[in-house]
């Protein structure tokens, strides 16, 4: 579970996030959608203990992430935009070296096994990344998750780019680790996919949360109102 009470960063007289009171429980999929600069990826970064808050705090299943910031990120996956990959080694490679860092122990079968649950191609597995486009990046991104049974998803902009066919895909594999009661906080700029795929929308302006629904209460083209109401406003 993530929670945010009062969170706040500021950098000089500038805040860029201003006292978020939010909650996401397991099984949610929270969508953040707001214009560029609004405070979306400094909240991600505050969860992760990547920056320190000026004021309120971020939780992590009920810990304060500045206070227990290694058991915290134990239960935390973050893909960001670009994930970053060792290019000369292959898919298969890569998720070997990342799951030892975790302190992961899975075999060669198990580590494919979970390449391919996470929708890479079979014939992927062993080719280098320079060969891989962006979607299946972010499917070596959440077979990394998986292995490390992460119940806590942070996900940075993961469908900028793709084409919807990859993007789809993508929210694929979020819908079934929703299933499986992982939390996930998801920054976009896609309504069409917060609405699809979030179960929990928020819109930010300004580094204030302005608004925040059930996606299920909302059809695609009230939110597309809300959210170029706020933008306008
Ligand atoms: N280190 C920093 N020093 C000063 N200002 C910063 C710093 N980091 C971020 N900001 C500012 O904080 C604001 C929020 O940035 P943030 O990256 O959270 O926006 P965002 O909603 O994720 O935008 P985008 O959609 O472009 O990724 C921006 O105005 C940004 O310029």
């Amino acid at each position: 579970m993530l929670e945010a009470k009062d969170l706040t960063k500021k950098y000089g007289n500038f805040t860029a996030l201003d006292t978020l009171n939010l909650s996401i429980r397991a099984g949610d999929i929270f969508c953040l959608l707001g214009a560029n600069g609004a405070g979306k990826s400094t909240t991600i970064n505050l969860f992760l203990n990547f920056i320190e808050p000026s004021s309120g705090k971020a939780f992590v299943n009920g810990l304060d992430v500045e206070k227990n910031p290694r058991k915290t990120k134990q239960w935390l996956s973050y893909i960001p935009e670009n994930l970053q990959l060792y290019q000369n080694m292959t898919g298969l490679e890569n998720l070997r070296f990342f799951c030892g860092l975790q302190g992961g122990n899975q075999n060669k079968e198990e580590l494919e096994a979970l390449l391919i649950q996470s929708g890479l191609q079979k014939d992927f597995v062993l080719k280098r990344v320079s060969s891989y486009s962006k979607g299946m990046r972010q499917k070596v991104g959440v077979a990394l998750a998986r292995a490390k049974g992460a119940k806590i998803l942070l996900l940075d902009e993961p469908t900028s780019g793709l084409d919807p066919k990859a993007s789809n895909e993508f929210s694929e594999l979020l819908l079934e680790m929703k299933e499986q009661k992982v939390a996930t906080l998801m920054t976009t700029h896609d309504l069409f996919r917060a609405k699809d795929t979030g179960t929990h929308i928020g819109i930010m302006k300004g580094g204030v949360l302005v608004d925040k629904m059930e996606s299920s209460q909302v059809s695609f083209q009230d939110l597309e109102q809300k959210y170029l109401r706020h933008m306008h406003t």
